[in-house]
């Protein structure tokens, strides 16, 4: 699978340049986004609500047409070489679809058919086995939960083995044991050498499981970073300070960002960790006359950066 690759390794698994999207109807759901998936990674597309991520896959995926820019997975040109480039993506929609009438196993089995992958070299039951649906081969597809569909799904994104795997949405409405298995075997592949496309909205499993974060919000790529550097622009940390006594209003002081009363003796404090340390935050409290009898501290995490990122483009 990854060794037919036609690109050199240092070459990106996906190119993406000066890509627009312009719906019918004036909607722009991307603008001019340029940004490469690095080989061997797991790559995570994040953004809020409508930012243009599915419209992105969609293109790769060929089942939307851009208006203008470049894209180009695997090294094949998607309007040069259409059918290469959809060979090197196996895609996982965000809409569960399938033939209710079919077993997992023919779902398989058709879809390999379609690729055009020879009857000896399917591995259709190793597919059903890694996603942990052997027991399911036979049964309709339409008696199989939420969650066993969604594995289905990926089984059958991966069924010509593609180098490049894209899981839009993967795990919404998952439960949380479901979407650690996906995920493991995700990993599993990804340590195969299969390169990782997700959207999601979670975060923190994005911060957990991407190697780079790419985030767009109104069809721009407002940043795209190694995931701990992202991680690393927030700011903003929290302490959380119980005082000895009830306070009847929110004490202020200038190292103080942001401060709200939790209860009647908590105190939620944000200050900016280039300006302020948290003993200067606790001096500041026991200046006001104020005991302190608990703190607890809280880092930023991608939320935060995230949250900064889009309001600012906004
Ligand atoms: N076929 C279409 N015709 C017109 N507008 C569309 C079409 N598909 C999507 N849009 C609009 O384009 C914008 C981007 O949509 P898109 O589905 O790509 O966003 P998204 O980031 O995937 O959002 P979500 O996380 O909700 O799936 C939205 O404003 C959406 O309403």
């Amino acid at each position: 699978m990854t060794d037919s690759s036609p690109i050199p390794a240092a070459q990106p698994a996906i190119a993406i340049e000066s890509l627009s999207k312009v719906y019918k109807g004036g909607k722009q759901a991307l603008d001019n986004v340029t940004f490469n998936v690095p080989r061997g990674q797991i790559f995570g597309l994040l953004g809020p609500n409508g930012a243009g991520k599915s419209t992105l896959i969609n293109i790769l995926s060929g089942m939307v047409n851009k208006t203008s820019g470049t894209a180009r997975i695997w090294g094949f040109d998607i309007d040069a070489n259409p059918r290469n480039a959809k060979n090197s993506i196996g895609i996982v929609p965000q809409e569960i679809v399938f033939d209710p009438f079919f077993t997992p196993f023919e779902t398989l089995e058709n879809q390999a058919g379609f690729y055009g992958v020879p009857k000896d070299q399917r591995k259709t039951m190793e597919l059903l086995r890694a996603v942990h649906l052997e027991d399911k081969a036979n049964a309709y597809a339409r008696t199989l939960s939420g969650g066993m569909k969604r594995r289905l799904l990926v089984a059958k994104a991966m069924v010509h083995s593609p180098p490049i795997l894209v899981l839009d949405e993967p795990t919404a409405g998952v439960d949380i044991q479901l979407r650690q298995q996906l995920w493991a075997y995700v990993k599993h592949l990804n340590n195969l050498g299969v390169t990782i496309v997700l959207t999601t909205h979670y975060l923190e499993e994005a911060e957990q499981l991407c190697d780079r974060i790419a985030i767009i919000n109104h069809g721009r790529l407002i940043t795209d970073k190694p995931t701990r550097e992202l991680v690393g622009m927030a700011q903003e940390k929290v302490v959380v300070v119980t005082v000895d006594r009830a306070l009847a209003e929110v004490p202020v002081a200038p190292c103080f960002e942001k401060v709200e009363l939790t209860t009647d003796r908590t105190l939620t404090i944000t200050y900016q960790k280039d300006k302020a340390n948290a003993g200067q935050v606790l001096a500041a409290i026991q200046e006001k006359g104020l005991q302190i009898v608990d703190v607890s501290t809280r880092d930023p995490d991608l939320e935060d950066v995230f949250l900064n990122l889009t309001a600012a483009a906004a």
